[in-house]
């Protein structure tokens, strides 16, 4: 086992990188969550962390868009860049930075307003100037919604099915044009029937984003990711300390794994 991600198998550099980690620790108060990561996001492929409860998957997709800045006790270290750009630089606007690494959650979290209204309020915020009816529209049908909800545009986002709220949901982070969507176990709310056309739709939005994608499921992680990243916890020093395990193609990660914890992890025998 090792806690030096130096040393951790990494991806392949051959793909353009959108959001580069280097020597990233993480800290919620005086507790260590997150020990030396270092990892690349590749530009249009999808990504999944994977790892037992408390390795600090969604601590670190929460680093991505600085989400964690709204907790007053987290404090990062080390290097975060997004096409080269140092993601945590002072002048660095962090409301900027999540239209453009927009996030989709666990449970599926519509306005309580009309489902067009869901996508139009983000677009009008972010000084959206162009055709709402046609983003409205662009927006579900990339999210695989639109035959399902073009009737009932004024209905409440919330009178959807829960499948269909999440597809919601990630039509309004469509909308307002990011380029990375963040996925914190999108699935784990729904059934196996909207499960796969949430899968699905992963797949196709892979052609005009970069996903990254957090889930527990590891069939899906196999079924939906190009690459997997492992985490586990160092349980040695008396903390949970989360840190990276190995990172690869999926493929390698499930069929052909260079680390004994990530074999033991994914044929189920911890986590
Ligand atoms: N806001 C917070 N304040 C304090 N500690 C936190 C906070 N959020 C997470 N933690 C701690 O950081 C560690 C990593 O949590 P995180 O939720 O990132 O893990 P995870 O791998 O996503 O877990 P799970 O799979 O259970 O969702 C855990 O020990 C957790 O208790």
């Amino acid at each position: 086992m090792t806690t030096d991600l130096h040393k951790a198998d990494s991806a392949d550099t051959s793909l353009d990188t959108v959001l580069r980690t280097e020597g990233v620790n993480v800290y919620y108060g005086k507790f260590l969550a997150l020990k030396d990561i270092w990892l690349d996001i590749p530009k249009n492929q999808v990504t999944a962390f994977i790892g037992p409860s408390g390795c600090g998957k969604s601590t670190l997709l929460r680093c991505y868009n600085r989400l964690n800045d709204l907790i007053e006790i987290f404090r990062a270290e080390g290097k975060i860049y997004y096409y080269g750009e140092n993601l945590y630089a002072p002048e660095i606007d962090p409301v900027e930075v999540r239209r453009r690494i927009g996030m989709v959650f666990q449970k599926p979290n519509p306005f309580p307003k009309s489902i067009y209204d869901n996508i139009a309020f983000g677009a009008k915020i972010n000084g959206y100037k162009g055709d709402m009816d046609e983003l409205v529209e662009r927006s579900l049908r990339q999210a695989a919604l639109w035959d399902e909800v073009k009737d009932k545009l004024r209905q409440s986002g919330l009178s959807i099915s829960g499948g269909q709220q999440q597809r919601l949901c990630i039509a309004r982070a469509v909308a307002t044009q990011p380029d990375v969507i963040l996925m914190d176990e999108p699935c784990s709310a729904l059934d196996p029937i909207s499960t796969l056309q949430v899968e699905e739709l992963i797949h196709q939005l892979k052609k005009q984003y970069t996903v990254v994608i957090v889930t527990h499921n590891m069939q899906q992680a196999s079924r939906v990711s190009d690459m997997t990243a492992f985490f586990n916890v160092n349980t040695s020093e008396g903390g949970r300390t989360g840190y990276l395990v190995e990172y690869d193609h999926t493929e390698s990660i499930f069929q052909n794994p260079k680390q004994q914890a990530t074999q033991e992890y994914i044929s189920g025998r911890f986590g």
